[in-house]
């Protein structure tokens, strides 16, 4: 998941190449209805059932709404998804989400699919994909890590948080780059704009109370090009999958999270 062009579907390319090397059976699922071309063709596909360009020109629909639709859609007929994903046994499936966040942080579409796949014996993660432009400017990066922290509420999965695209950020300090993966919440109240009046500055307070209080957001980061960067994000995918498979019942508060070293 994670915001348009944040890399998703590069992750899952990489994912997918990376783990086939390492002989593990995987698969890709597109769940994006608008997707228009991917590095490597889906084993599922949900344009295979309805696909957003049919729905606006149909039923005249605009995007957003279009997408809730084939989401909407997509649900009333799991059956699909089941002859889809049902046979799969001890595979590993990879989910290229749509980049509208709203789907993950207030509509319960992805939650509803989620459910569902456990229902299927799926142990899910959730794959949170910001991206390192996030970091150059700090109160874009807070409204990212909100809308991460959100996706990890709603959605009550174990979950990982990852900052894509450092190759672009080898200019940054290292101990400047431990502080935006620490999701150090001190950097809002440091910049000069949060100060630019009283009410927004106890705004910008209460915001980083909100990520101290739950205390548990931080992005593993990620550089496709580097093979240890891929693994070390496989490895913490596959500690959060052993995490939620070892909690019965699962419990929100307990959702496999983390503060990660800059690398
Ligand atoms: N430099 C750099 N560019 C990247 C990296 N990952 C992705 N990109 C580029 O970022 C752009 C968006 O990447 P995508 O993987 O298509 O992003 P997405 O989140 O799937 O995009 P939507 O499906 O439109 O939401 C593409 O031009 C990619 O080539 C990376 O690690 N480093």
């Amino acid at each position: 998941m994670g915001p348009a062009g944040s890399g998703k579907s590069t992750y899952c390319a990489t994912m997918l190449q990376h783990c086939e090397a390492a002989k593990r059976t995987v698969h890709l699922m597109n769940l994006d209805p608008a997707a228009e071309k991917f590095e490597y063709s889906p084993a599922v596909d949900i344009r295979d059932l309805i696909s957003l360009e049919d729905v606006m020109e149909e039923l005249h629909l605009g995007p957003n709404g279009g997408l809730i639709y084939c989401m909407e859609y997509l649900l009333e007929n799991l059956d699909w998804l089941d002859e889809a994903v049902g046979d799969y046994e001890n595979d590993y499936l990879i989910i290229d989400c749509p980049g509208q966040i709203e789907l993950y942080t207030h509509f319960p579409y992805m939650r509803s699919l989620c459910d569902h796949l456990r229902r299927l014996g799926y142990a899910i993660c959730g794959v949170y994909v910001l991206e390192s432009q996030f970091m150059v400017d700090k109160s874009k990066y807070f409204s990212g890590t909100l809308s991460a922290m959100s996706a990890m509420v709603q959605l009550e999965i174990p979950h990982i948080n990852v900052m894509s695209k450092m190759d672009l950020m080898a200019e940054m300090p290292e101990t400047e780059l431990e502080r935006y993966l620490n999701a150090d919440p001190s950097l809002l109240l440091e910049d000069p704009s949060s100060r630019s009046s009283a009410k927004f500055s106890r705004l910008n307070e209460a915001i980083v109370q909100l990520v101290e209080d739950y205390n548990m957001v931080g992005f593993i980061p990620l550089n496709i090009r580097d093979e240890d960067s891929v693994e070390y994000v496989l490895s913490h995918v596959d500690n959060a999958i052993q995490f939620g498979e070892d909690q019965e019942p699962r419990e929100p508060a307990r959702l496999y999270t983390g503060r990660f070293a800059a690398r």
